[in-house]
């Protein structure tokens, strides 16, 4: 499903290479829902950007669902993206002045006919307990539910690969540990292979898998971040 070899990744700021990343090996399996902990700083953000094809490593390999993601152009990346990954920010990213559906809505392949988009949209948001608010606007809803509405919006196309930074970083432990519980059965019902970042060591612990960027990142072994 993925897989990363010989991976640097740096970035220049003022004038100066900054190391960020050095990882030897990562390899994950197709459905695998794995919680990805370090330090701040360490180069989480960093390594789901890698995996997107939003950025790109100075070495190294990155094979994603059977493409080199390190090799692909700019645009070839962009359509990757779109086709392959969904992405759940701490901050949900819904547009304020569209209902939760109208945000949903932005993303659907063009070829789905109107049918079958309304049967989805029906479909998913009552699954994520949102059947009668998916008519209302973010503003109007609490953040677990407009956290909820990010999940629908990353997840109805079912993309092969779902990464998330800080998912529940924003809510309350209980609002936080309700959504990722939806987020882990949902993902485990549909196959779908989960990376993502947290903090919460408990939140963490809800995963089949754990992956600590101080045993992941070379460079973090010798310089303390
Ligand atoms: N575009 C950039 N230009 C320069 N430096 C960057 C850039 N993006 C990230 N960095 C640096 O790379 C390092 C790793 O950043 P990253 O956001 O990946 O860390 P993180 O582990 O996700 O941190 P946090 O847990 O605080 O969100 C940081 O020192 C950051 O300042």
């Amino acid at each position: 499903m993925i897989s990363m070899q010989g991976i640097s990744k740096s970035f220049r700021l003022h004038g100066q290479n900054l190391p960020i990343l050095q990882i030897a090996k990562w390899h994950i399996q197709k459905g695998e829902r794995i919680a990805l902990m370090g330090p701040s700083g360490c180069g989480k953000s960093t390594l789901l950007h890698l995996l997107s094809g939003v950025i790109t490593p100075e070495q190294g390999e990155i094979w994603v669902t059977g493409q080199p993601v390190h090799l692909l152009s700019e645009s070839k990346r962009d359509r990757f993206r779109a086709e392959n990954i969904g992405y759940i920010f701490q901050d949900f990213h819904l547009i304020s002045s569209l209902t939760l559906r109208k945000n949903v809505e932005l993303i659907l392949p063009r070829t789905w006919s109107k049918r079958e988009r309304t049967e989805k949209l029906d479909d998913w948001f009552e699954r994520v307990g949102l059947k009668d608010r998916r008519d209302h606007l973010p503003s109007q809803l609490s953040r677990g539910q407009q956290q909820r509405a990010a999940i629908v919006r990353a997840l109805i196309t079912k993309p092969p690969l779902l990464l998330a930074d800080e998912p529940t970083g924003s809510l309350d432990w209980e609002t936080g540990s309700e959504l990722m519980a939806l987020l882990l059965e949902i993902c485990k019902a549909e196959q779908l292979t989960l990376v993502s970042v947290t903090h919460d060591r408990h939140i963490a612990e809800m995963f089949p898998t754990r992956v600590d960027m101080r045993e992941l990142n070379e460079l973090l072994r010798s310089v303390s971040v």
